[in-house]
């Protein structure tokens, strides 16, 4: 189907092209987009009736950007909202989530990640990068919610080598189970979940096995300074060293992502440029976890590649990457006592094309030619009257309730508010369901 949004203020994220079109027309053919273009001298009716075009939206009063990327969720934990707040890493993992987690479900992680989809359609994001289990469960969720996921199964060994066999073969067969599915909308990455809680030498087996499947590597690094005290008193160096030691980090064949990398070191930041490793940035998590303040800053003057993520609705406790991208905003600033740090542009960079070019590079930036993943975000709202400058607007004053339409892979997923794609009522009574069902197990089991 071919669809025609026109009058809309066009927010293209692409920096080698026209960046901002005031009064622009979108044409999606397929799943691409065939034109994009000034609309000021009427150029989208006459595009519209030359070519019979069945669906136009009027998006008058509305800003046409770029889906935003999520680099760094574990969708199935949507159930474990407000499960256990304000505590340490390592206690909230030890005496709440994982015990809890102990007695997930296939249909739990489904539900989980519906609710999450729906979660995500709702804030603007149309593609996110997972951790987690169950996930085929989760690639069914992506499947039938029409956005991008791209999954990897959070391999934990705790240095137990024949563990760590199993682990490797379960994310073997998501990978081949998954890869590529969806028109490609699914994608698939290898799980390590963190230098502390894995080996060094199964990590190795993991970006082996990456490579030879040719997916990349999603991993925690350096995310608290206890992980840092542990890897100096057990290794003598830190996270990212350790690994270095291995290759770890190589992005020549395939691309590895790291989120969290708060306690990263300048020698750290400048491996990571050198080697084009994507930091996944998470803000919120951080804070609520007390974890630190991550050197986002220093990393971009450094030439790192920065996304942001929401991590797991246990540490934030929901899926906005509107709220996540004002607060990696104000974070940078307050840490760094400097008020030009991390200003707006930079920020909706990071959501965008940053984010996107670990999952799909044909996305993260309206451009002729590419995948049509985006959102219409409304401004005929009290938040955003007036608006001097479109990226403030979406930095500082805007919320993810604001997106009204969300168009991925050419299909419209939620039009004027509305989810064309899942019974909304029905996943949110079955999220509930599992989500009071599992806390009661888990409370049994204590
Ligand atoms: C994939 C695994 O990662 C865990 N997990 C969730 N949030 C975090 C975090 N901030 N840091 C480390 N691990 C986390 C999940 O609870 C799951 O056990
Ligand atoms: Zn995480």
């Amino acid at each position: 189907m071919s669809i025609l949004i026109k009058n809309a203020y066009i927010a293209t994220m692409d920096k080698d092209g026209t960046s901002e079109i005031p009064n622009g027309f979108l044409l999606i053919e397929d799943n691409l987009i065939s034109q994009i273009g000034d609309n000021s001298n009427g150029a989208a009716d006459k595009i519209a009736a030359d070519k019979g075009i069945g669906k136009v939206i009027d998006a008058e009063g509305a800003i046409l950007m770029p889906g935003l990327s999520n680099t760094h969720t574990h969708l199935g934990m949507t159930l474990l909202r407000g499960y256990a707040d304000d505590m340490a890493l390592k206690d909230w993992l030890e005496k709440q989530i994982w015990p809890a987690e102990a007695n997930l479900t296939a249909e739990d992680v489904y539900w989980g990640s519906l609710l999450g989809c729906l979660e995500m359609i709702r804030s603007g994001t149309t593609a996110f990068c997972d951790m987690y289990f169950f996930m085929d469960e989760t690639a069914k969720a992506v499947e039938k919610a029409g956005i991008r996921g791209c999954l990897s199964y959070g391999m934990i060994e705790f240095g137990d080598a024949e563990k760590g066999t199993k682990e490797l073969a379960v994310n073997e067969k998501l990978v081949s189970d998954w890869q590529g599915k969806a028109n490609g909308r699914i994608t698939t990455m290898f799980g390590p979940h963190a230098p502390n809680t894995c080996s060094q030498a199964f990590i190795a087996r993991a970006k082996e096995a990456a490579e030879k499947a040719g997916v990349g590597v999603h991993i925690h690094v350096l995310e608290t300074e206890a992980e840092l005290n542990y890897m100096k008193e057990n290794f003598d160096m830190c996270s990212v060293h350790h690994l270095d030691a291995v290759d770890f980090w190589n992005t020549s064949k395939v691309p590895v992502l790291a989120a969290h990398c708060v306690w990263m070191s300048d020698g750290d930041i400048k491996l990571f440029a050198e080697k084009g490793v994507t930091v996944s940035h998470n803000p919120i998590s951080n804070m609520k976890l007390a974890s630190g303040i991550a050197p986002i800053q220093k990393m971009l003057d450094a030439g790192v590649i920065v996304a942001l993520g929401t991590d797991g609705c246990a540490s934030n406790n929901n899926l906005s990457l509107f709220e996540e991208m004002k607060t990696a905003a104000l974070l940078q600033k307050v840490g760094t006592m400097d008020p030009t740090a991390l200003p707006a542009k930079a920020v909706v960079e990071m959501a965008t094309v940053s984010g996107a070019q670990v999952i799909d590079k044909q996305t993260g930036v309206l451009k002729t030619g590419g995948k049509a993943d985006m959102i219409l975000v409304d401004v005929n709202k009290a938040n955003a009257a007036p608006i001097f400058d479109v990226y403030s607007h979406l930095v500082y004053a805007a919320a993810g309730s604001d997106v009204k339409t969300m168009i991925v892979d050419g299909k419209i997923l939620m039009e004027d508010y509305n989810v064309l794609v899942m019974d909304e009522e029905e996943v949110m009574k079955k999220a509930k369901e599992c989500a009071y069902s599992l806390a009661e197990r888990a409370k049994q089991k204590e």
